[in-house]
């Protein structure tokens, strides 16, 4: 399917971005999926940036913002041009996940993301205690968000999670891909069309005048 699909649209190439609160695993994700292996992170200030290629379908360019509650007003200069936002969650973290909530919910409502799919990583999932991923969800209060999302069990350090999340988007943003290729050519037929119709309407315009000479003809 990958081939056909390659050989068709071509591969794909989106943009991600990931946030959450400093030290949910935003940067240890990145590097697990790039690198395969788990990296020594320190908090990030600004951003990592990494393309990741996956199945040979999609390249993502990911974008790891910084979580820190002073560089989080930032995190609006990265919404343009994305496809997917990527939301990193702590699991173990209960005394955060309002915050966490609060700031999900001001990036979901951005003008910019309207377009963009989310997916939630519930991180942490092998640490003892981590709230489960629909506890996590009921939390987040997903159920009151209006673009197309989905949450995962992940773990960035036992690499669980991680590649179902990625299958889901490339899904979805090849399928989002699929649609516009096909609603193009449809908006330029009926813009065509459009235009015809304009064009038979000048014609009839056009030719009223000779209709009027002909019956002035033959009238006398
Ligand atoms: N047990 C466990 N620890 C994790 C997991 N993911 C990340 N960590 C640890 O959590 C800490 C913070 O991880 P980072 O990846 O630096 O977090 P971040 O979201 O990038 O944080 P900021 O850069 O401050 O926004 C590190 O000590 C990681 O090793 C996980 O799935 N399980
Ligand atoms: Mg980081």
């Amino acid at each position: 399917m990958g081939n056909t699909w390659t050989r068709l649209f071509g591969k794909t190439e989106a943009r991600i971005l990931m946030h959450g609160l400093d030290a949910a695993g935003k940067t240890t994700v990145l590097y697990r999926l790039k690198l395969g292996e788990v990296v020594t992170t320190i908090p990030t200030i600004g951003f990592n940036v990494e393309t990741v290629s996956y199945k040979n379908i999609i390249n993502f360019t990911a974008w790891d913002v910084g979580g820190r509650d002073k560089i989080r007003p930032l995190w609006r200069h990265y919404y343009q041009n994305t496809d997917a936002l990527v939301f990193v969650v702590d699991s173990k973290d209960k005394e955060r996940m309002e915050q966490a909530r609060d700031e999900l919910r001001q990036i979901v409502n951005e003008d910019e993301l309207r377009d963009s799919v989310l997916a939630i990583m519930a991180n942490k999932q092998d640490l003892p205690g981590a709230l489960s991923a629909d506890e996590v969800a009921r939390q987040l209060e997903l159920s009151s968000v209006r673009i197309p999302w989905a949450i995962f069990s992940t773990s960035a350090t036992e690499g669980t999670g991680l590649y179902e999340t990625l299958d889901w988007l490339s899904e979805q943003l090849r399928n989002r891909r699929a649609k516009k290729a096909l609603v193009s050519p449809v908006a330029e037929t009926i813009k065509d069309v459009g235009s015809s119709v304009q064009k038979l309407k000048l014609t009839d315009y056009l030719s009223s005048p000779y209709k009027t000479l002909k019956k002035w003809l033959i009238t006398g």
